[in-house]
């Protein structure tokens, strides 16, 4: 799963969990961006890394990779992709979740038609956005619909600034590593 994660929420975890067991997966890997091109300025990678770290830990099944922070320029799923089939053989089966305001964009991602041969994707449901993959070629997507969580980085990111509680939206340890790097202060 390959986000931005400034800050990861639990609208991610959820999705995630609820992937991993639909299709049984042996791990989900978390993939926070290096560069996201399309994103305005975000919080320091390393921030964002270890607030992922912070957030998976608990979940045996959940794991952190640095492909995305680690390479420079802009960040291309395309690249994340071709990383994970070096790191896990061709033998493995690849799964890429996106949530749906990202699944509507995706033909718009660079080498997008690549993309679907590298690996299967899985679309999961958000609250706000509509779910569909009728604009993707048949067979790449599988759409999950996956318990609402009305939870966006935005959302989480503002509230921080106002001074306003983020308990219970992001876990215990990211709304501490928030305090004490005093991310989103404004
Ligand atoms: N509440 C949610 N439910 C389901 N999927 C989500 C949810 N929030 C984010 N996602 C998905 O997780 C992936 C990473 O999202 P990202 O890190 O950009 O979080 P975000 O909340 O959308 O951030 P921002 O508000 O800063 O744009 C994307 O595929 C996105 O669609
Ligand atoms: O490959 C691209 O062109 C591309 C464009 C926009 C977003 N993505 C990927 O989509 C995932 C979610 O991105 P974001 O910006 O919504 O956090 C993350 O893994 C990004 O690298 C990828």
């Amino acid at each position: 799963m390959g986000g931005t994660f400034d800050p990861i929420h639990h609208g991610h975890l959820v999705a995630a969990s609820e992937v991993q067991a639909r299709f049984d997966l042996d791990e989900v890997v978390f993939v926070p961006t290096g560069q996201p091109y399309e994103k305005g300025k975000v919080s320091p990678a390393e921030d964002r890394y270890l607030m992922t770290v912070i957030a998976t830990a608990s979940n045996p099944r959940f794991h952190v990779s640095r492909a995305d922070i680690d390479r420079d320029g802009p960040t291309y799923t395309i690249d994340t992709l071709r990383d994970m089939r070096a790191i896990y053989g061709g033998d493995s089966k690849l799964f890429f979740i996106t949530g749906a305001d990202a699944l509507s964009r995706i033909l718009g991602w660079k080498s997008a038609m690549e993309m679907f041969s590298l690996a299967h994707f899985v679309g999961v449901t958000r609250p706000g956005f509509e779910l569909t993959d009728e604009h993707l070629p048949r067979d790449s997507v599988t759409l999950v619909e996956v318990p609402a969580m009305a939870i966006s980085s935005t959302d989480c990111r503002a509230r921080a600034t106002a001074g306003k509680p983020v308990w219970y939206l992001v876990p215990d340890g990211v709304v501490q590593y928030i305090n004490k790097r005093g991310l989103y202060r404004g």
